[in-house]
């Protein structure tokens, strides 16, 4: 069955009005970045050592786990032998686990970084090269049964011993369980434990500590712990996400991650620069989760795009032949806005990670200055970015049909996973509170006459007096102004009603429990006008082909317009925009949606994705979909036998059994 390209995609290639390749190498920074990667890629593709086994949908939870155990530890060999650079890692690494994170990945993505930022230069020296090469698996052991969120609230205790100079790590309670670490259950043998440290009597609250949990001869559960899995998830179960109970268990003064905060051999407790620099790890790790959301939506994008240009069915005009599918606007509507929040997120998440890095750089130095927003801008942009992808993902897979339902779409297993990062890492309103929490001081003190500066910059010019006019809804400008005029106001609003609350005499606590929902509003606001600004900049500025350029202009005109005509009511309130603007928003999203139609399927090809990345029958980049969508039901375990050996047990003697009463 193998064969061309769906003519109906080659001819959507043909027709695009940019070079795909000038996006793509937009998009990762270059065109050798671009050529590296591939050619990293295709050394995972193409190694026997990662093909053969079965698609993991079809597969038992123990067979997804071993089998994806094994193929993370041929990386680890393939990456000595190919000598895969640091810069490369992750690029390699995703090629060859891409059909689910194992436990031990962990390692990688949260035990190795929490070392790099909480350890000291000679705990770095004793613990980093041994993780890196693995000889000790780590998980990072933060969330209990009882506390994830709260993470003061945390009951596991790491009490110093100044006569032995140990702590003892004890969980008191059933919901002290450590719970949910990945790959704690099977896999590790050590654990970076968060745990309320307690000296000389004194509670200093929630550090990292350092603790091997299993046996590095046979893997057995140290003495005084206990491991296990905690059973399926709606996805990622190739993860041995796990729980961990303590009992008394001893490990040496210098297992505690003290970059930060410190204790003696007597027990003295030094203090860190800031009480949250213990949290630091999370910041860095939400920062990823950003791009992560970009990816999985630019994933499902490209499945559905691809899809619905493949796809024909009703018939528009009478007597014509049934249109794709991707003609219908309202497919578009559905589509190109999570198109376009793929590129912003994208973008979006390039500048966290420079944010990171610059704020991180000066913070080494002992400025901290730039903390709390960079805080407030990785809870923000992890909460808002993921919660977008997520219910993007879904939109994508309900405009596929049914298909779209089966798992040969490639979608269901995105979403589940997709939505596992509204979770992890902070939960997404708790994370949005935090932003808002940033966003009320800073609203406080410009009305002090403080000027703002970074990424809140513009709440000091929030104009409460409607702003009347003629407008042009196409300008980036104005919908970037727009955007900043909503979340202000909103900021505003927000810190006002929780002043009023408080002057009629509610605690601050009760007042911002009860502006929580208004609070959450204004952060979401917030952060969604930096990413209409920072997409509107990108396209601005950067260097890049004109024909490029207008596409990425289109696609950011559609993901503003479609931003204020789906919020119109907040634009709306004060008066800052009036009706007629947005009805010439409205007018103006039909006609972007009808220019970037054209350009839909090179604008997903650009994102580069792989089939092999993409696991999905129906987002191939031939097209060949129904050919494959047969071949792929062919497979599933039901249909080993012509007959179903439950046929024999259960549905035989029943259907005899009624015969007989007839
Ligand atoms: C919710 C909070 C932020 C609350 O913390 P708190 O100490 O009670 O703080 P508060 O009283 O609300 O505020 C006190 C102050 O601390 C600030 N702050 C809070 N967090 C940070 C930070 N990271 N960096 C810098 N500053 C931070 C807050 O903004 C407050 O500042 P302020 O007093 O306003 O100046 C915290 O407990 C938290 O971070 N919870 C989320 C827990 C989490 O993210 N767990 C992740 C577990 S690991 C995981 O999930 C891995 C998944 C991997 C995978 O995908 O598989
Ligand atoms: C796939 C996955 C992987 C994970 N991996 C790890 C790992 O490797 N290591 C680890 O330590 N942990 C891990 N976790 C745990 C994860 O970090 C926590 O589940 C997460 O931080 C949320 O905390 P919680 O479960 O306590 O939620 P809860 O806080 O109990 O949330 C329940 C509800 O309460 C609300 N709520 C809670 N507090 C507030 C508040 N202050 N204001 C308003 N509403 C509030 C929330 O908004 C939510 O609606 C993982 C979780 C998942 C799902």
């Amino acid at each position: 069955m193998a064969g061309q390209v769906n003519p109906d995609l080659a001819k959507e290639r043909e027709n695009a009005s940019f070079n795909t390749q000038k996006l793509t190498n937009l998009l990762y920074g270059g065109a050798e970045k671009v050529r590296r990667r591939r050619y990293i890629e295709s050394l995972a593709f193409s190694d026997p050592a990662y093909s053969g086994d079965e698609d993991p949908v079809f597969m038992s939870r123990e067979e997804l786990y071993s089998s994806q155990l094994k193929r993370a530890l041929t990386t680890v060999q393939r990456v000595k032998e190919l000598n895969i650079t640091e810069e490369d890692l992750s690029t390699y690494r995703n090629a060859a686990l891409s059909g689910g994170m194992p436990g031990l990945a962990l390692t990688w993505i949260a035990f190795i970084p929490t070392i790099l930022q909480q350890g000291t230069e000679e705990q770095k020296q004793k613990w980093l090269k041994p993780a890196q090469d693995l000889s000790i698996v780590g998980a990072y052991a933060q969330t209990e049964m009882g506390h994830g969120t709260f993470v003061r609230g945390l009951e596991t205790t790491a009490t110093y011993d100044p006569s032995t100079q140990e702590f003892v790590i004890h969980s008191p309670t059933l919901t002290s369980t450590k719970w949910w670490p990945g790959g704690l259950g099977k896999t590790s043998n050590y654990a970076t434990v968060m745990a309320q440290l307690y000296t000389q009597g004194k509670c200093y609250g929630p550090h990292n500590f350092m603790v091997q949990i299993r046996s590095l001869e046979d893997h057995t559960p140290c003495p005084g712990v206990t491991l296990g899995d905690i059973g399926p998830k709606m996805e990622g179960n190739a993860n041995d996400n796990g729980f961990a109970r303590f009992d008394h268990v001893r490990i040496p003064r210098e297992n505690m991650l003290m970059k930060f905060a410190r204790v003696e051999p007597d027990g003295t407790y030094v203090q860190p620069a800031s009480s949250k620099l213990a949290y630091s790890n999370m910041v860095y790790l939400r920062g990823t989760f950003v791009m992560s959301a970009a990816q999985a939506l630019a994933s499902a994008s490209t499945i559905a795009v691809r899809y619905s240009c493949v796809r024909r069915q009703s018939e528009m005009k009478p007597g014509e032949p049934e249109p794709q599918i991707l003609d219908y606007q309202t497919q578009q509507y559905k589509l190109f806005p999570q198109l376009a929040a793929a590129y912003a997120f994208w973008f979006a998440a390039r500048f966290m990670t420079q944010q990171h890095a610059s704020i991180t750089g000066s913070m080494e130095k002992g400025d901290m200055s730039g903390l709390a927003e960079l805080h407030a801008l990785s809870a923000g942009l992890k909460s808002y970015t993921t919660a977008v992808m997520s219910a993007g993902i879904d939109v994508c897979r309900m405009s596929c049909g049914g298909h779209g339902y089966s798992h040969a779409s490639g979608l269901p297993a995105l979403f589940s996973t997709g939505t596992s990062l509204c979770t992890a890492e902070g939960e997404n309103t708790v994370m949005m509170l935090q932003t808002a929490r940033y966003l009320v001081k800073c609203f406080v003190q410009s009305q002090s006459g403080k000027t703002l500066s970074g990424t809140v910059a513009y709440l000091s010019a929030v104009q409460p007096s409607p702003v009347s006019g003629e407008r042009n809804m196409s300008d980036l400008g104005t919908q970037v102004t727009a955007f900043q005029h909503r979340a202000a106001r909103m900021v505003r609003h927000a810190a006002l009603q929780m002043q009023t609350e408080m002057q009629k005499g509610k605690s601050r606590e009760d007042a911002w429990n009860s502006c929580s929902v208004l609070l959450i509003k204004a952060a979401q606001a917030h952060v969604h006008s930096f990413v209409v600004r920072n997409f509107a900049e990108t396209v601005q500025t950067v260097e890049v082909e004109e024909s490029v350029r207008a596409v990425l202009t289109s696609l950011c005109q559609l993901y503003s317009l479609h931003g204020i005509t789906e919020h119109a009511g907040d634009f709306l309130m004060d008066g800052y925009l009036t009706g007629r603007d947005i009805d010439a928003a409205s007018s103006l999203l039909s006609a972007v949606l009808a220019q970037l139609r054209p350009d839909a399927v090179a604008l997903v090809d650009a994102f580069d994705l792989h089939d092999k990345m993409l696991h999905s029958v129906l987002g191939r980049y031939d097209g060949r979909v129904y050919e494959h969508l047969y071949q792929w039901a062919q497979k599933s375990p039901l249909n080993k036998t012509e007959v179903h050996e439950s046929y024999y047990k259960y549905l035989q003697p029943f259907l005899k059994s009624n015969r007989a009463k007839l």
